[in-house]
């Protein structure tokens, strides 16, 4: 029998390393015990300022060199395979893993495995933490993070002429990256041939080996990033955010990868991911971060998931049924919400709570004049299409290249695997590509080039009627700005140049900086007083103080002083996530005419992105006041946990998108497409496993359908054959995501009401506690047992109602005169891709 689980000896938020197990023979790869870290060294005066923070404090944690009993069958089941998962802190987590930080005291950090003999005849180089931990950061940076030279401007990616400092894959695989190498070391650093191949081809690189690492494109950079790693044979491999902005294939093809990687312990890998992802099914531990970098849970997947499920009993403050043991574990939590390290938002994004959401799905815009006419673009570099590589029906005649029109007031999502040339699209529409210019490419009516009558558009002119954030714009983007610059600079030629101010716009962006003041003010959670306030009596020399002040006696509050942060803070102290916000801000706050979303809510936290989503649709417009169109994530007021609604129907600035403007959006995330998105093209691309490769596909979701539901999801990512088949489609709200919250509290809390009925908590063993009460997947709420090998969602289940539909393919053909055409509604069976799908029998 098992002993009891750490979980109920009330030890699970900082386990003590001897609870731990590792095999006594080896040393472990690392050991912290009671371990506090500082960013300098901490000094008396810290405490008085609130400068230099404990990270983590009074930190155990041990990561065994070798799973226990390694020659033996247990092998598998003592293995550790470390997640960190939390809505921010992840990554100075795993810094401190890699010997980041001041450690207090100096001695609670180790590494004994480093220094033993096996290590010695290893490779002596992995004595030195910095070779045998390696780091793998992927927030957005795009292919600069790996060292190419990527250009001093946004376009370079994209130009063909290539300096002789721009490596290839090949050469940067190899380390042959100095212009005069050492003698010996011409052909590169890498000696051993057979991992290199190896890796090559398990990370399906052998076709970018001659590619400039800057023409790389995310999700190869990614591969690339990884496959180089590998290849410094590091003991402990770190990897932050791994999929994000990967497509599902992808995902899966690296999940597996990284299963195979974990099972050989070579190298030992721990996962920094955000509460929204899915936890592989091979990890077999997790941490859990809260706010201001404290760790909440730490113990085996199992002992987690069972706490988060008594979690999952905070929003509602019910304790019914709880086992004695899981209310300590409730008294712990609810203590934490007290003191701030726990909050909704977190069980939000642990899936653990979600506030209602708005039911109306809206209708397909026909949408109004062409704002893009593509009529046959096509992109290519040499011999090879990046672009526009197939032929479409147009006026009942096959034509080459991409043809597409997206018009005012409809919202549009580009799917494609990574490399299928999503981002070299957008690149036409923002003309930041120089075969923009050359294509049959029209922009509000008219194309890059002047014509006969009619004058060409200008970049300014371009860049002012769109608003544009992309990983690229991320890597790009001037850290030492302020965030008011930040997003000021939407009204700027460049990110730099002076952006064109009035009174009105500098109300647009407070109004913005105040609604995401939670998100991105570093002192918004400690900040409690009163806000600085005028006697009104001094309304005599304030003017726009208004009668009412003074006639009332009323204090004055200055409008921007809770936006004063925007001032001080600079973009580069944010983290990735609150970056990603600012840029969303930024492509927004100008109501442009076109708004391109290229990955832009990637990276942030589930609550974040919903309030992302929320001031797209509707602004900042408290609930009471709704004005159409309805956010479909909005939460209802009663439940919100998240803040910045304004409430004074006279100083609200931003209402949400409008009719007038259309939205292109771009992830491979569906949780990060808004509702309202109705249109979507999914580019080609041949998967390279033998899978059938996915065809160019235009088309209308059915009203009532969303691309966030997992069956339609699934739909639009799947191959030609199966589109040929009938498609047994859900109604996209046939369960509101609150009811599937409920339902996955209500099995947990049953679980507990159960176990504290038969009172077999106790000493009950681990394995039967598996097999009798399958374990619930902490960020997904999935049972254990159904949980894919990769990070993949499957549909979900309990769906009520089931219509015999297929995910109709409307053509969309774009009018060569102009004229706004209406959206078809497809009435034909196809096998193409075209027109509207059979109805099954
Ligand atoms: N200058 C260039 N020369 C040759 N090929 C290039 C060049 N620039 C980009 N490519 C290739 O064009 C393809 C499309 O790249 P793009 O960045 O548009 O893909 P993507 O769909 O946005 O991918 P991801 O989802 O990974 O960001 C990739 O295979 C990329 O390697």
């Amino acid at each position: 029998m098992l002993r009891r689980p750490l979980l109920w000896t009330g030890i699970l938020r900082t386990p003590s390393p001897r609870f731990l197990r590792y095999a006594s023979s080896v040393p472990p790869l690392i050991r912290i015990d009671k371990g506090t870290f500082y960013q300098r060294y901490p000094t008396p005066d810290d405490a008085a300022t609130g400068q230099n923070p404990p990270l983590f404090p009074n930190l155990n944690f041990v990561l065994p060199a070798k799973p226990e009993g390694a020659s033996t069958e247990n092998k598998d089941e003592s293995q550790q395979n470390w997640a960190v998962i939390g809505s921010s802190g992840r990554t100075s987590f795993l810094d401190v893993f890699r010997g980041q930080y001041i450690c207090e005291p100096p001695t609670a950090r180790s590494y004994p495995f480093l220094l033993t003999d096996e290590i010695a005849e290893k490779d002596p180089r992995l004595r030195f933490v910095g070779n045998a931990v390696q780091y793998i950061g992927f927030s957005g940076e795009g292919s600069g993070a790996i060292g190419g030279t990527r250009g001093a401007y946004l376009s370079a990616r994209y130009e063909s002429h290539r300096e002789e400092t721009d490596w290839t894959v090949g050469q940067y695989l190899k380390g042959q990256t100095e212009l005069n190498p050492l003698e010996g070391f011409e052909d590169g650093k890498v000696k051993d041939k057979e991992l290199l191949n190896q890796v090559i081809s398990d990370l399906r690189l052998k076709e970018l080996l001659d590619m400039p690492v800057a023409n790389l494109s995310n999700g190869q950079t990614r591969r690339a990033r990884i496959a180089k790693a590998l290849l410094s044979k590091p003991e402990l491999l770190l990897l932050d955010d791994p999929f994000m902005g990967l497509d599902p294939a992808t995902v899966r093809g690296i999940s597996g990868f990284l299963h195979k990687l974990a099972a050989k312990s070579s190298p030992r890998l721990i996962l920094a991911l955000r509460p929204q992802d899915t936890v592989p099914n091979w990890i077999t531990h997790v941490v859990i971060l809260g706010n201001n970098n404290r760790v909440l849970l730490q113990g085996s997947r199992a002992e987690v998931d069972q706490a988060l499920g008594v979690w999952a009993h905070l929003p509602t403050k019910s304790q019914t049924g709880l086992h004695p043991e899981d209310k300590k574990i409730y008294a712990r939590a609810a203590d934490d919400m007290e003191k701030g390290f726990l909050d909704k938002q977190l069980l939000w994004d642990l899936n653990l709570f979600k506030p209602k959401a708005g039911k109306t799905v809206p209708v397909a815009a026909q949408g109004g004049e062409p704002l893009i006419e593509m009529d046959g673009v096509r992109v290519q570099y040499g011999d090879k299409v990046v672009l526009g590589n197939w032929e479409q029906d147009i006026d009942g005649k096959k034509q080459g290249g991409l043809h597409w029109t997206v018009r005012r007031g409809q919202r549009w999502v580009v799917l494609g695997a990574n490399g299928s040339g999503k981002t070299t699209l957008l690149s036409m529409i923002t003309s930041d590509h120089p075969q923009a210019y050359a294509m049959p490419l029209k922009l509000f009516g008219r194309s890059r080039l002047p014509e006969p009558g009619k004058p060409g558009i200008s970049l300014f002119e371009l860049q002012s009627r769109m608003g544009h954030s992309s990983p690229e714009i991320h890597a790009f983007f001037p850290r030492q700005l302020t965030l008011r610059q930040s997003v000021e600079s939407a009204f700027a030629d460049t990110f730099l140049s002076k952006p064109k101010l009035n009174h009105d716009r500098d109300l647009d962006v407070s109004a913005a900086l105040r609604f995401f003041k939670a998100e991105l003010d570093p002192d918004a959670a400690c900040i409690k007083e009163n806000p600085p306030s005028i006697e009104s009596k001094s309304g005599e020399a304030f003017p726009d103080i208004g009668l009412s002040h003074r006639m009332q006696k009323q204090p004055y509050f200055p409008t921007d002083y809770d936006v004063d942060y925007a001032d001080t803070v600079t973009f580069g102290q944010l983290s990735t996530a609150q970056q990603r916000v600012v840029l969303f801000i930024r492509a927004l706050i100008h109501k442009p005419d076109i708004i391109i979303l290229d990955e832009a809510l990637s990276s942030m936290p589930a609550s974040t992105r919903d309030k992302c989503i929320t001031f797209l649709e509707t602004g900042e417009v408290i609930p009471q006041h709704f004005i159409p169109p309805p956010s479909t994530r909005r939460p209802k007021n009663e439940q919100l946990p998240i803040k910045g609604f304004n409430s004074d129907p006279a100083t609200i600035r931003h209402t949400g998108i409008s009719d007038n403007q259309a939205l292109i959006m771009i992830s491979h995330v569906k949780e990060e497409i808004p509702d309202t998105i109705r249109h979507y093209m999914r580019l080609p691309s041949d998967p390279g496993d033998g899978a059938e490769p996915l065809d160019f596909r235009l088309g209308v979701l059915e009203n009532d359908w969303v691309m966030s539901d997992s069956p339609i999801w699934e739909r639009v990512w799947s191959p030609p054959s199966e589109f040929a088949k009938p498609f047994k489609a859900v109604k996209a709200r046939a369960v509101e995501p609150e009811e599937k919250g409920r339902k996955q509290r209500r099995s947990k809390a049953e679980m507990i009401a159960e176990r504290a009925k038969t009172g077999e908590a106790t000493e009950e063993p681990e394995e039967q506690a598996e097999s009798e009460e399958p374990e619930v997947n902490p960020t997904r709420g999935r049972k254990k047992t159904e949980q894919p090998d990769e990070p993949e969602q499957k549909p979900a289940r309990g769906r009520k109602k089931i219509v015999e539909e297929q995910l109709e393919e409307p053509e969309q053909k774009p009018s060569r005169r102009g004229r706004p055409r209406k959206t078809k509604e497809p009435t034909e069976p196809t096998t193409k891709g075209r027109g509207r799908p059979k109805k099954a029998n």
